[in-house]
């Protein structure tokens, strides 16, 4: 079975993101490229990390009108990324049109609520009610609209998978016993979040930030 880690690479500087990258390689099954690494660096800097011939999982967070998410979908077509990510609180019609225009072989997910988020933050938003509620809601949605799956936190995996049997779960929010959460509210380990159903797992600073990145992707590694 293939590494479901993918590193998230939060790193403002593209030689370091480069350098992180090459230094875990055989420890990680692919990159998440998120807003951070795009806004700096964009279509260069993606090109740039797909030379290590890794998978490319482009997190966009598109949320906008469903002409404007169309556009950016077929505005990196070029990229030719493995996943996409959307917000599905977009709603049907935004992630409809999301994935009618997403390039053949790209896996368009939905993120459902941040792992940043509790049930306090989510009534903010003026969602009444608990965050696992919410994310199956939006999970159905996402499903409905014909999306491959979507991104939700460890606590919730185990039950989506359950009402979407054949769904690609993206699970970050992941933290080792000895890692600081951080601003994740929503956190279990790797393992926990595979054996639960998670097709991939995300992890940035647990092994951007450790002393030695390596040796820490490859003691996650070892726990799957
Ligand atoms: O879409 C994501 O990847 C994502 C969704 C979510 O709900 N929570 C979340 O943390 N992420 C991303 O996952 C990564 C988590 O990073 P660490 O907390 O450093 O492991 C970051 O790149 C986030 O942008």
């Amino acid at each position: 079975m293939s590494n479901p880690v993918y590193l998230a690479l939060d790193l403002p500087q593209l030689d370091a993101a480069k350098a992180l990258a090459e230094q875990v390689r055989a420890h990680i099954g692919g990159i998440k490229l998120g807003l951070e690494f795009f806004c700096a660096h964009g279509h260069h800097g993606v090109h740039e990390i797909a030379h290590l011939g890794l998978p490319i999982f482009l997190d966009l967070k598109l949320h906008d009108i469903p002409n404007t998410v169309a556009g950016a979908m077929q505005a990196i077509h070029v990229l030719e990324p493995a996943i996409v990510t959307v917000h599905a609180s977009g709603g049907r019609a935004m992630m409809e049109d999301a994935k009618a225009a997403a390039a053949n072989g790209t896996r368009v997910v939905a993120v459902t609520m941040l792992t940043s988020m509790d049930d306090r933050d989510l009534m903010q938003t003026g969602v009444a009610g608990k965050a696992h509620d919410q994310v199956l809601r939006l999970a159905e949605l996402a499903q409905t609209a014909g999306l491959d799956g979507i991104v939700c936190s460890g606590h919730e995996v185990g039950s989506v998978h359950r009402q979407w049997k054949d769904g690609f779960f993206v699970v970050p929010g992941l933290r080792m016993g000895n890692n600081g959460t951080g601003d994740q509210k929503r956190v279990v380990t790797p393992r926990q979040a595979r054996d639960d159903g998670a097709s991939v797992l995300v992890v940035g600073r647990p092994i951007s930030r450790a002393d030695d990145p390596a040796a820490a992707a490859r003691a996650i590694e070892a726990t799957l």
